[in-house]
């Protein structure tokens, strides 16, 4: 099944096209609500269920669902503040063989919200918002239908009480709701169920595992590829992204540096030449240039070299408050990756006038604008690039510490390095170190997730 992130428009087309080839938009909810009676059936093991209905189609999915749990002789309590507003959903209402009250309050240990989807226009208010508020003050098995009612689907923000759902189920498509913050980190498991419906224009796509691969049998350093991290004024930074890149499967690894490093690793190569001597080596295949780089004159200087070197780049952290339109001129844009996270990404969009609101139209503007492979990170990381917008899973909250960052950029440069496209790697790297918090469990500091990235490799061979 296509792993589709479509906005409403999108899904809107995409029902319409369906209809279009002959399905009856009641087949289509008849097969959503179906599908999704399967899961709460699951979820429920036979105890009582209540279903709240709102005024449109995502209100006649919750007959459907509804009628299919009394066929399997659930006791079901149907709570419709109005009667429904669509033909279909009237269709769906007049199949349903039971009852309906107009208010809470309920009791069920089982509650499916259908109180709006993407169609949801304007604040929640009235008994609606009550009804979610008793949704979020009860301590029962809470399930989202298509999307949680008070959510916005195109970009994850809210329009009244947003209970925390133990289980969402997606109809037909994902909606980018489903992986953006506040909304995503909200619904609880996430299941799709699929409708059939002609999906492959879709120009959002949830990223899938990636299959990594050991080296060749008769490869060496070079082949596996060269990272050479152009260090600046702040050495932990470079240091953590070299510690990082040398477990994510790079032949070699190099820090260019003109400061001592102590503490550096005895595996680690530190090339202490002249920086733009250093950048003529043929053999680097991917450079990292912002972590402890410094914002100074000598920093942007060395970001000018790296960026004229011709080289694929990584650039991260003090390289994206540098960068503008100047330093990129004659530069190659496809042959670089931005890793921002909200603070960087909104400096960015300053330096080359992007006016975009939200960290998705912000990364997709500034993407579109440059031609540069945009990595917005996150809770909700997002990958911008060739036209396509990827979405991931969410990562380990105890990603949120300082450092993290750094790690994440060497593993995209390792992979940059490794033949791989701006796209492909950051996708790459985003597992790895969603991985490697996995593996790293609680309260790691940013050394140790950078170790785990090793292990973390094993999950994706
Ligand atoms: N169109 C289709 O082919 C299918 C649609 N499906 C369902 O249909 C949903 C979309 O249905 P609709 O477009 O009817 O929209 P919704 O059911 O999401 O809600 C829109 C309705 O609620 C009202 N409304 C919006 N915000 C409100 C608010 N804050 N307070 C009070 N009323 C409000 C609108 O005036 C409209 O009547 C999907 O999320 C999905 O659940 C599924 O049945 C699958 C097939
Ligand atoms: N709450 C969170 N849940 C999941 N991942 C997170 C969370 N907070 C931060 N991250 C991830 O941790 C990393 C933090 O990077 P960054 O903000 O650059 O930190 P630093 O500059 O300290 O290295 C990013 O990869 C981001 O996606
Ligand atoms: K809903």
């Amino acid at each position: 099944m296509s792993e589709a992130v479509l906005t409403v428009a999108q899904m809107v087309a995409a029902e319409k096209a369906a209809m279009a080839a002959g399905t009856s938009e009641w087949e289509l909810m008849l097969k959503a609500g179906q599908g999704a009676a399967q899961w709460v059936h699951r979820a429920a093991g036979g105890r009582p269920v209540t279903v709240l209905c709102g005024p449109g189609n995502n209100g006649g999915d919750g007959y459907v669902i509804a009628e299919d749990l009394g066929s399997r002789g659930y006791d079901v309590d149907v709570i419709a503040p109005v009667e429904p507003s669509t033909d279909t959903a009237r269709t769906a209402r007049s199949q349903f063989g039971g009852d309906t009250r107009e208010q809470g309050p309920f009791e069920h240990a089982i509650v499916v919200d259908c109180l709006f989807g993407y169609g949801l226009s304007r604040q929640v208010e009235g008994v609606y918002r009550e009804l979610l508020e008793e949704l979020s003050a009860s301590d029962c098995f809470k399930i989202a239908i298509d999307v949680p009612s008070a959510v916005r689907s195109d970009c994850g923000s809210t329009l009244g009480p947003l209970p925390r759902y133990d289980l969402t189920l997606a109809l037909g498509a994902w909606k980018q709701a489903h992986f953006l913050m506040p909304s995503m980190a909200m619904m609880g498991a996430k299941e799709l169920i699929d409708l059939g419906l002609p999906l492959d224009d879709a120009h959002g796509v949830l990223s899938s595992r990636p299959a990594l691969s050991a080296p060749a049998a008769d490869a060496h350093k070079y082949t596996r590829g060269l990272v050479a991290v152009v260090a600046g004024e702040m050495p932990g930074a470079p240091l953590l992204s070299c510690e990082a890149g040398m477990r994510a499967g790079a032949g070699y690894v190099k820090l260019f540096s003109d400061r001592s490093h102590p503490d550096a690793p005895a595996d680690l190569v530190i090339v202490e030449d002249d920086l733009d001597e250093a950048l003529e080596d043929d053999r680097i295949d991917a450079l990292l240039v912002g972590p402890g780089l410094g914002r100074g004159e000598t920093s942007r200087e060395r970001l000018a070299a790296a960026l004229t070197s011709g080289r694929q780049c990584v650039l991260d952290a003090d390289a994206l408050h540098l960068l503008d339109d100047d330093l990129l001129e004659g530069v190659d844009p496809s042959r670089i990756l931005l890793t921002p996270h909200e603070g960087e990404l909104a400096a960015l969009c300053e330096s080359f006038g992007v006016e975009a609101d939200g960290k998705l139209d912000r990364a997709r503007s500034l993407s579109a604008a440059t031609g540069l492979t945009v990595l917005a990170k996150g809770p909700d990381t997002i990958l911008v690039g060739e036209g396509t917008t990827l979405f991931f899973p969410q990562g380990s909250s105890w990603l949120s510490v300082a450092g993290s960052g750094d790690v994440l950029a060497g593993i995209c440069a390792t992979r940059l390095a490794g033949s791989r496209s701006p796209m492909e790697a950051a996708q790459d790297a985003v597992w790895l170190h969603h991985e490697a918090a996995r593996l790293a469990g609680p309260a790691f500091t940013a050394l140790q997730l950078a170790h785990c990235v090793k292990p973390a490799m094993a999950s994706f061979l």
